[in-house]
């Protein structure tokens, strides 16, 4: 394990993939250096692709994100687990409506695959009530749904996790996180992540999910269907050992662990993923 400085990182790279939370911003604040990093990437014709297991945004919001902080970065350059789940579930499962627990921009990317959803953003949903309509909850079981797929829902309350927990007792319906990530980097702090929001769903229903996020090939698999990784020339920026490194190491490719996000120097010991490279921050290569 050893530091990278940019001109080796550039004579040896030809792509980087990009962890986006804890690796270019916590929450809506930039980390400093991530931007002329970046910036400094395209001047030298390098591959970008950025792999966000965060599943609150659809890629063409996470555009949005991306030119408000001044990049110019196209929806084909970013694979978010919102986006993968979807795939996932239109192409591997053939699901054609899921009862959601999550946030718009997974609904948006099913509408994208014309995959129908209930639960989500809608109101009914969404009302923060102790008066819990139990035998409602039962009685509105929607046969055709065939899926409940969990992501991170800033929204989540009993009665939602009752109605996913509903479904689930049919063990025809399938099972899907976006992604498990236990905590979630903010500028803030740390605070609970996706992985732990569906947590109480996998207790209840003694269920064992299939996650779709990093580390998980199906991220891998998305990616690669619309792109050939060499993988000698790629490398793999993450704050996360647990799936970025991970996911760079199943994947065969080199990894960099970055210090700015959610894993400590003394985790590396801890959980045995050894990064190759390790910096404090993006900005260690400006
Ligand atoms: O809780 C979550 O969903 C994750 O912590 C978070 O969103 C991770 O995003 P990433 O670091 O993969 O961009
Ligand atoms: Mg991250």
């Amino acid at each position: 394990m050893s530091t990278i400085g940019f001109e080796e990182l550039i004579n040896k790279y030809t792509t980087v993939l990009f962890d986006c939370d804890g690796v270019l911003w916590r929450g809506n604040e930039l980390i400093p250096g991530s931007k002329e990093f970046i910036d400094h990437l395209r001047k030298h014709n390098k591959r970008l692709i950025f792999v966000t297991n965060n599943a609150s945004q659809s890629r063409e919001q996470y555009r949005t994100k991306f030119q408000k902080f001044g990049l110019d970065v196209s929806t084909d350059e970013i694979y978010g687990s919102a986006y993968a789940a979807t795939v996932y579930l239109k192409y591997k499962l053939k699901s054609k409506k899921a009862f959601v627990i999550g946030m718009s921009g997974l609904e948006h990317e099913l509408d994208t695959e014309g995959i129908e959803h209930i639960g989500g953003t809608s109101e009914e949903y969404n009302k923060l009530t102790t008066d819990i309509d139990f035998k409602g909850i039962k009685d509105s079981i929607d046969p055709s749904v065939d899926t409940v797929l969990c992501g991170m829902d800033l929204m989540l309350n009993y009665s939602k996790l009752s109605h996913a927990f509903s479904y689930l007792e049919n063990k025809n319906v399938n099972f899907v996180l976006t992604n498990d990530d236990s905590t979630f980097p903010q500028s803030a702090g740390i605070f609970p992540g996706s992985g732990s929001l569906s947590a109480p769903l996998i207790l209840a229903s003694g269920r064992t999910p299939t996650v779709v996020g990093k580390p998980n090939k199906e991220m891998l698999d998305c990616i690669l269907d619309k792109n050939h990784l060499n993988n000698e020339e790629t490398l793999m920026i993450g704050d996360r050992l647990n799936t970025d490194i991970k996911f760079g190491q199943e994947g065969g490719l080199d990894t960099l662990l970055v210090l700015s996000g959610v894993s400590k120097r003394e985790d590396i010991e801890k959980e045995n993923i050894y990064p190759k490279y390790i910096l404090n921050s993006l900005d260690d290569l400006n």
